[in-house]
């Protein structure tokens, strides 16, 4: 499979070069240049799988470039009840007798959804690059789960380093606290003034300097890295199957949303042929997602209008993977996607209703809704009274915004994105108890913290990079 760049550059090479590349040269990102399709008897044909086993058939067509049998292996490395902490790895539970279903996505090392692709990046990281003799430096930008997601899966990785961009004082205390309590010789972590936004800019700036990218051996684990949005997919594959519907029979899945990875991903299950019917875009008060889906128009949110909200992984003004999403719309137009973007970038809106290309997103059968802080309260309290079920804010706004766009007769998978035991604070606040959290994080807010706090400049953050890694490699830093 060749992969491509939403803006236009027509051959980035295959799944590993692009696993390593992060964003592309031309600062778009990596599309494969068709999506295969699964038909009804591929479909069935998946019936019964073990996780690993899906995994694979589902990311397969799009990884030629690995061969099976050191893929499957790896597969079967990385997806194993002992670092999921259950058989199934991602458990579909129905809420008493309604139409809606959680599906369970955080039960790994980080307690967040972002563990079930993180694991897959630490190991076929590592397969590429011991084949090719080649180390990698990941720049990544979190707004609390990604970064030790990618921090837990790159631990002890002789080939990898991670630089991790966070908002400064902008976490959960237990976000802080997981990340910051690491003192790997391969992880650096770093609080930058301002917001994940600002973040996500400096890992694009990096990114633009060709020169300094090759130099530094610069990668992603962000979404905007393809691999991460690959192995998302294989979890609405699984859903789907645990649900056992009939052929044909829809299902609609709701997703809180802020760089609009995950959901995404389960476009792209859908752009395969699975049947989904609605994707539900969760937005909190940062409802810039909402708003295109509801007003056709996307307008990003500059960093001084991006709220602190009590779910903080979705404070995010401008959604990397909707460039994706708009390059479909627009029938994968490299150009058209570019023009969108560069304005984009300039602060302009992108206004699509009354076009073909707003068919073309209607058609797509994306919903959407937004919550505040009240409604996530009230919906954490209510699904733990009426179903005994304890969930964190994130997984709140997608429930709450899922249930607003319930059909008759089709299922409702809302995606918990997150343990409760993360946003220990808004869960007491909602439910008067602290929730419970595994015996490997007790007291983690005690342990001692190392990171460095960084004003939100990319020259600042360059000469760190170059500090760091010339210190590993014994040498000074030639752009000090
Ligand atoms: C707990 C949680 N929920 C939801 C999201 C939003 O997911 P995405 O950025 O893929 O839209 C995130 C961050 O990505 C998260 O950490
Ligand atoms: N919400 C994320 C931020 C970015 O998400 P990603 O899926 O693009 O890595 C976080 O919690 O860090």
């Amino acid at each position: 499979m060749k992969y491509v760049s939403t803006r236009g550059t027509p051959d980035l090479g295959q799944f590993s070069d692009v696993l390593l590349m992060g964003l592309a040269p031309d600062g778009g990102l990596a599309m494969p240049e068709s999506i295969p399709a699964f038909g009804p008897a591929d479909l069935e044909a998946l019936r019964g799988l073990s996780y690993p086993d899906l995994a694979f058939a589902v990311m397969r067509p799009f990884i030629t470039d690995v061969p099976e049998d050191d893929l499957r292996a790896l597969l079967h490395r990385t997806y194993r009840s002992d670092v999921f902490h259950s058989a199934d790895m991602t458990p579909l539970t129905r809420l008493g007798d309604s139409q809606l279903y959680l599906l369970e996505l955080s039960n790994g090392p980080s307690l967040a959804f972002k563990d079930m692709a993180m694991q897959f990046l630490g190991e076929i990281f590592e397969y590429v690059l011991e084949r090719r003799g080649e180390v990698l430096n990941i720049l990544g930008a979190t707004s609390g789960d990604t970064g030790s997601a990618a921090e837990y899966a790159m631990l002890g990785k002789a080939r990898v380093n991670v630089f991790m961009l966070s908002p400064h004082g902008r976490m959960s205390t237990f976000q802080q606290a997981q990340m910051f309590s690491l003192h790997e010789p391969n992880i650096f972590n770093i609080a930058v003034e301002g917001v994940f936004d600002d973040c996500q800019d400096l890992v694009k700036a990096v990114n633009a300097d060709a020169p300094f990218k090759a130099r530094y051996e610069i990668g992603a684990v962000n979404s905007i890295n393809w691999a991460r949005v690959l192995a998302q997919a294989v979890y609405y594959f699984k859903a789907y199957l645990a649900l056992n519907l009939a052929p044909g029979q829809p299902v609609d899945f709701s997703v809180p949303s802020g760089n609009f990875g995950n959901v995404f991903a389960g476009y792209l299950a859908k752009s395969m042929g699975l049947p989904v019917g609605q994707l539900i875009v969760a937005s909190n008060e940062n409802d810039v997602l909402h708003d295109f889906f509801s007003s056709g128009t996307y307008h990003v949110r500059p960093a001084e209008r991006v709220a602190m909200t009590s779910s903080p992984s979705m404070d995010i003004g401008k959604a990397s993977n909707f460039e994706r999403y708009l390059y479909l719309i627009a029938d994968r137009d490299g150009a058209q996607t570019r023009t969108w973007w560069e304005g984009v970038g300039r602060g302009e809106p992108v206004a699509l209703h009354g076009s073909a290309h707003w068919d073309a997103v209607t058609a797509s059968e994306f919903r959407s809704g937004r919550s505040t802080h009240a409604d996530r309260l009230n919906t954490i309290r209510r699904i733990d009274r009426e179903y005994g079920r304890l969930i964190d804010p994130h997984t709140a706004d997608g429930v709450l915004v899922g249930e607003r766009h319930l059909r008759p007769g089709v299922p409702m998978v809302c995606l918990e994105t997150a343990l409760p035991a993360k946003f220990g604070e808004t869960v007491q606040e909602a439910v008067g108890r602290i929730p419970g959290r595994p015996e490997r994080f007790l007291n983690i807010e005690d342990a001692p913290r190392t990171f460095e706090v960084m004003p939100n400049d990319v020259q600042v953050l360059k000469a760190y990079i170059a500090a760091k890694l010339g210190a590993l490699k014994g040498e000074v830093s030639p752009t000090r």
